[in-house]
């Protein structure tokens, strides 16, 4: 192991195995009539398609929390702005790198000493806010009724990294709201049921870079968990690494890339407001000898001030609510706070909410 840090390496049983089974089974989605019925209304001749299509992704976040997306409306040339952009910004010396660094205070820009499960993930990152201004409470406390604003370090180099990720963020939550409206039809629900938990949204963007690793299979990229928010939507180039819990095994599966797709997750708060319809799944990265590896989630979440729980029209007496309200922003804020510190408590997770 030479010089690596202890911190990095995983206990035995979570260790990714050297040989991996690739997922064949998660759905690819072609989210074309979309672009032909942009606005999705309901006297829209192309509704039938709509409707079959909320079908279809209603599957795959019951049958697996994860599915791929074709055809989505994300110019492919905005994606490849921003690739480059990342590329070149995690290629800088970590003292140019550093001097965007978050800290305790302020949860955005570079980091590169992540903990997941109290252990160290083998990535450095980059966060930017997709709302400016952003505001999340000021600490995790229940009476602190105090507010901080996430604001957004930009990098001088490359100099055009601002606008890129800026144009970035307009296109991809564009996506995030269709999926939205089409998740909230699958449930049964009017599709804007959702959109109003959004109007203060925390959402952020986050540039993984996943250098080469010494010792694959004893560290991972990021190690398993699950995405706190309501929907991730994330680029992965093409080296692959994503391995996602399969449902009907518990087997970790490898998510295949495919050129310009993006791959969709079910975060904890859709398990919440579906009454665990439908489930958020784990997931981690396997990071590899070879190669470098960069993928870009967009966690859309709501706003500070969202109390999460089942939502009344999918919860009845023969299907109760199976979880206790909870706040958003403490929530996001007590997470945050177990990156900075190896606690040696689990942080907060949704089944500290269930009844
Ligand atoms: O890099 C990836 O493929 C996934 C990263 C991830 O799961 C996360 O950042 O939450
Ligand atoms: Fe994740």
């Amino acid at each position: 192991m030479g010089e690596v840090d202890p911190a990095f390496i995983q206990a035995l049983e979570h260790r990714p195995k050297p040989q991996t089974i690739t997922a064949e089974g998660i759905p690819l989605i072609d989210l074309s009539p979309l672009i032909i019925s942009p606005d999705q209304s309901d006297d829209d001749p192309n509704s039938p398609l709509l409707s079959a299509l909320a079908v279809e992704i209603g599957a795959a976040c019951k049958n697996w929390g994860f599915f791929q997306v074709i055809n989505h409306g994300v110019p492919s040339h905005t994606r490849r702005k921003i690739e480059s952009v990342s590329r070149k910004f995690f290629s800088l010396p970590k003292h140019v790198k550093k001097r965007v660094s978050r800290d305790e205070a302020n949860p955005t820009g570079y980091y590169d000493t992540e903990h997941t499960k109290n252990v160290r993930d083998w990535k450095e990152v980059f966060d930017f806010t997709v709302n400016e201004p952003t505001f999340i409470p000021a600490s995790h406390e229940p009476d602190d009724d105090r507010l901080n604003e996430m604001i957004n370090q930009w990098p001088e180099n490359p100099p055009e990294f601002r606008d890129v990720c800026k144009e970035y963020a307009e296109e991809v939550e564009k996506l995030a709201y269709k999926l939205l409206q089409l998740i909230a039809m699958s449930l049964g629900l009017e599709k804007d049921r959702f959109a109003g938990f959004f109007e203060k949204q925390t959402t952020f963007i986050r540039l993984n870079y996943y250098p080469p690793c010494p010792i694959p299979d004893l560290a991972l990229g990021v190690g398993r968990h699950k995405d706190a928010g309501a929907l991730t939507i994330l680029g992965q180039d093409n080296v692959g690494g994503l391995q996602v819990k399969r449902k009907t095994d518990g087997e970790w599966v490898l998510v295949k890339p495919t050129p310009d797709a993006y791959i969709i997750n079910v975060g904890d708060i859709i398990q919440v407001w579906s009454n665990d319809e439908y489930e958020s799944v784990e997931h981690r990265v396997k990071v590899n000898s070879e190669n470098e590896r960069f993928s870009i989630p967009f966690f859309f979440n709501p706003g500070h001030d969202i109390t999460v729980e089942p939502l009344e029209e999918l919860v009845n007496e023969r299907n109760p609510a199976k979880y206790n309200a909870y706040n958003w922003g403490k929530f996001f804020t007590a997470r945050k706070r177990s990156n900075y510190k190896k606690l040696d408590v689990e942080n907060i997770q949704i089944y500290h909410f269930k009844n």
